[in-house]
Parts: C-alpha cells; sequence; structure tokens
C-alpha cells in the first residue's frame, strides 16, 4: 500500500487551503502522516486516490448510513437535480421531509430545516432563549455542537484532538452565557441551578459521540429531563449525531426521553446539507415569520438535499436496520476486547448502536476527563495499522465510528484481520 498521490495532493493542497482540509478534524494531527484523498466511494467501502480499497467506518462522519451511493438515494437526487438546483421559495419535497422527521419524534410538531448541524444546534439555543426569555445554557465537556461561537468551550471532536480548551476569535461576551457541567453527573448541572436564575436550558448530545462514545449512565437522560422540568428550564437534545442512526426515533426514543427541542443533521440528509431543528407548535411558533425570532437561509431546504433526505429516511425505514447493527455492533466489540486481551493492551469498549470507539485505557469512560485519560499514542499506532490493513477510521481517539446497513461478512472479517495486526502493534510500544 503506497500513498504517493496522497501525499502530492496534499502538499498541493497547502497552498490555497488552510492544512489542506475544508475541516480541522479531517487533518492526520493526533495521529502523524497527512491526510488521505479519496476519489470515490460504493456501498461499505471508500478508495484513496492511490486506488487503495478500505471499509469505511467513518462515512462521512455518520451521515451515510445506508452506506455510499445507495440506489434509491442516487436515483432520487438525479431526479431533482433536473427539475432546477435551487429556488428560494417552497417546494413540495419540504413538506414531505418534515411529515417524515415530525412523524419520529412524539413532541415534535414542527420543524425548520437549515444547511448543516452547527445551524440546527445554533438556531436551537436561540429558540430556547426566544421562548423562555432566558439567556444561560448549560453545555457538557466534551460536548461539540458545531461551531458556533457560544459552545466553542470545553468541547469535543476537533478540539478535543487538538487539545484546544475553545477558540481564538471567540469574544469573552459570546461564552459569558455558556455554563459548563460534567456529562453523567446530574449534581454538577443542580450546581448552576442554585447558582444562577436565568438559565433557559441545557443542550446534550444523548450519546455522547464527540469525545469518542460516551452513554448516559443510570437513566442521567431521564434524572436531567426530570429535573429541568422541576426548573421550567428546556432539555435542548443535540441528536445531529445520533437522529436515525441509534434509532429511526433517535437516542431520545432508545432512551425513553421526550426533549423539549431536538436538533439534526448528518443523516436527516443522507449525504447532502441538511440539519433541522423541531419542537412542540408553542415552541416553534417562535420562530419567524410566527414570531419574533429571526432565522433564514437561502439554500434551506434545497430541492436535492430534500430529495437526499427523503430518499435516506424512507430506505432506512424500510430497511429497519437497527438490530443488524446491534449484531455487527456487538461482534466488533468483541473482536477488539479479544484482540485487545490477546496481545494484552488495555482496553475499553462503548459502544451504542452503531456507534462505538475503543479507548486505549483500563478504566471505565463516562465523562470528558475519563476520555482524556486515553492513550492518543497508542491510538495513533493503531489508526495507522488499521489504514494499512484496509480499514477507514476517524483519525482521532475523540470520535466515534459508524456503522452502515452495506457492511458484509466479508468486510467483518477485513475488520477483524486489521484488528489483530493493530492490537500487536500497539503492544510492542
Ligand atoms: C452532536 C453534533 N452536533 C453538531 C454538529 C455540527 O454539525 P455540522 O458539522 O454539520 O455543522 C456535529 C458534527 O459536526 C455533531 O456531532
Ligand atoms: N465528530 C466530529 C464531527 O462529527 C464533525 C465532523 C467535522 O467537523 O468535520
Amino acid at each position: 500500500m503506497n500513498f504517493k498521490k496522497s501525499e502530492k495532493l496534499y502538499q498541493k493542497g497547502l497552498t490555497h487551503l488552510v492544512g489542506a482540509v475544508n475541516s480541522p478534524v479531517r487533518a492526520f494531527s493526533s495521529v502523524g502522516g497527512n491526510p488521505l484523498f479519496i476519489k470515490k466511494a460504493k456501498g461499505s467501502k471508500i478508495y484513496d486516490v492511490d486506488g487503495n480499497e478500505y471499509v469505511d467506518l467513518v462515512v462521512s462522519y455518520g451521515p451515510m448510513i445506508l452506506g455510499h451511493r445507495h440506489k434509491a438515494v442516487e436515483k432520487a437526487a438525479k431526479k431533482a437535480l433536473k427539475k432546477g438546483y435551487s429556488f428560494g421559495a417552497s417546494t413540495e419535497a419540504e413538506i414531505k421531509l418534515a411529515k417524515i422527521v415530525c412523524d419520529a419524534f412524539p413532541e415534535m410538531d414542527k420543524v425548520r430545516f437549515v444547511n448543516s448541524g452547527t445551524e440546527a444546534v445554533l438556531s436551537g439555543i436561540r429558540l430556547a432563549r426566544a421562548y423562555t426569555g432566558k439567556d444561560k445554557i448549560i453545555k457538557f465537556s466534551g460536548c461539540y455542537h458545531g461551531h458556533q461561537d457560544a459552545l466553542l468551550v470545553a468541547a469535543g471532536s476537533g478540539l478535543a484532538t487538538l487539545s484546544l480548551p475553545g477558540s481564538k476569535g471567540v469574544p469573552e461576551g459570546a461564552v459569558k452565557n455558556t455554563l459548563i457541567a460534567e456529562y453523567n453527573n446530574l449534581e454538577s448541572v443542580k450546581k448552576h441551578f442554585e447558582e444562577h436564575d436565568d438559565i433557559a436550558g441545557v443542550i446534550i448530545e444523548p450519546i455522547g459521540g464527540n469525545m469518542g462514545v460516551v452513554i448516559p449512565q443510570n437513566n442521567f437522560l431521564k434524572k436531567l429531563k426530570e429535573y429541568l422540568q422541576s426548573k421550567g428550564a428546556l432539555l435542548i437534545a443535540d441528536e445531529v449525531m445520533t437522529g436515525f442512526r441509534s434509532t429511526f426515533g433517535g437516542a431520545q426514543e432508545k432512551l425513553g426521553v421526550v426533549a423539549d427541542i431536538t436538533c439534526l443533521g448528518k443523516v436527516i440528509g443522507g449525504g447532502f446539507p441538511v440539519g433541522a431543528y423541531g419542537a412542540r407548535n408553542e415552541i416553534m411558533e417562535n420562530v419567524a415569520p410566527l414570531g419574533g425570532m429571526y432565522q433564514a437561509g437561502t439554500l434551506s431546504g434545497n430541492p436535492i438535499a430534500m430529495a437526499g433526505g427523503i430518499s435516506t429516511l424512507t430506505e432506512l425505514k424500510k430497511q429497519n436496520p437497527y438490530d443488524k447493527f446491534q449484531e455487527i455492533g456487538s461482534i466488533l466489540e468483541v473482536i477488539l476486547l479479544e484482540s485487545a486481551k490477546k496481545y494484552n493492551v488495555d482496553v475499553v469498549v462503548n459502544r451504542f448502536g452503531s456507534m462505538m470507539n475503543p479507548f486505549f485505557t483500563k478504566n471505565k469512560v463516562t465523562n470528558f476527563k475519563e476520555a482524556q485519560a486515553s492513550d492518543t499514542e497508542k491510538f495513533a499506532v493503531f489508526f495507522w495499522e488499521m489504514i494499512k490493513n484496509g480499514v477507514f477510521l476517524p483519525p482521532s481517539q475523540f470520535e466515534a465510528w459508524f456503522l452502515n446497513s452495506a457492511i458484509s461478512d466479508k468486510d467483518i472479517k477485513i475488520i477483524a484481520h486489521a484488528t489483530d495486526k493493530a492490537m500487536l502493534a500497539v503492544s510492542k510500544i
């Protein structure tokens, strides 16, 4: 396996692109080496420009839940393309996707489409403030909610990978209403309520996916919702990663919790740029043109993106792959753990349905601090051995791996073989 063409493109890309990437998570900062350049993808596989083939466990950081270029999605997008790309006016497709989305969440009467998860969350936060008339928002350390100013503190994803406590260029004023709590620690939330009476709500990834996978323990989410209700504050579920992935109704359905505002992205567009935020009528009626909270978008509800979303969600409903994800996920979990045991490597595997990852640590991982105790050098060695043996992973200890419904038994064998080689390599450092 060689990466010569990727290497060449990387050098070329450095001239006019920052770090030759358009999102820092794509840089190989924490694993060393240079990013791979992709030529194409199909089904469960992704191919780089040097012709190397990989089983893809990144799937564009989540959206490609049916695998790449699913027939139904490709057909729908091509059909939409022929009718025009953007109109700046309403289409029937928006109504169709809105119904599919609202039907999936019990208390979602209305939804507004935007173009990314970042936009979905920044709008959801604005809505919580507009509805409650309060300014403060609690977020959990290690959770990532896109790159809006107010939430770029103690964030996961690329900030965790690059060990950044926050972002330069964010004025103090932009984060003065952001309070930080610890995941799985209700007391840390209560403490803020004891000190402040102007908290609009709490935003949470119902399954943490941006510090690696972190799962709520002991009904944490249910208890959080009950507590917030008693305080008249809103629960804002950032289901950008988990929506239509944990199951069709998202992590909320799996965990038996209903949020006041739900933010969506990734799978909802099936690889096209779509985000959304939704809630019950009483909340959504605050959004313009019905109410005074302004939020807009030239390309929002884009017809190609809507077609991608409708076809992806319709196919997902038909396939209902969630039991299969559970099955494949538990097989991969066993593969990772047995291989770690064989080579005497300390590994903890966290998994929730089709989201999982190993942490190179001895102790359980239930919050950001525990995730940060992982050995990132070991992860870097593991990552490159997986790549060399045909498995494409996110280049960070703090990112989730995602399953897709095109993964085959043969792919699982490739992953098992690569894992064995990778754990052996880790055991030698
Ligand atoms: C939970 C969560 N929220 C928000 C975002 C932001 O979405 P986007 O990258 O589409 O702006 C992401 C991923 O990036 C995410 O994982
Ligand atoms: N977990 C990381 C993401 O989901 C974001 C991807 C990106 O920012 O490119």
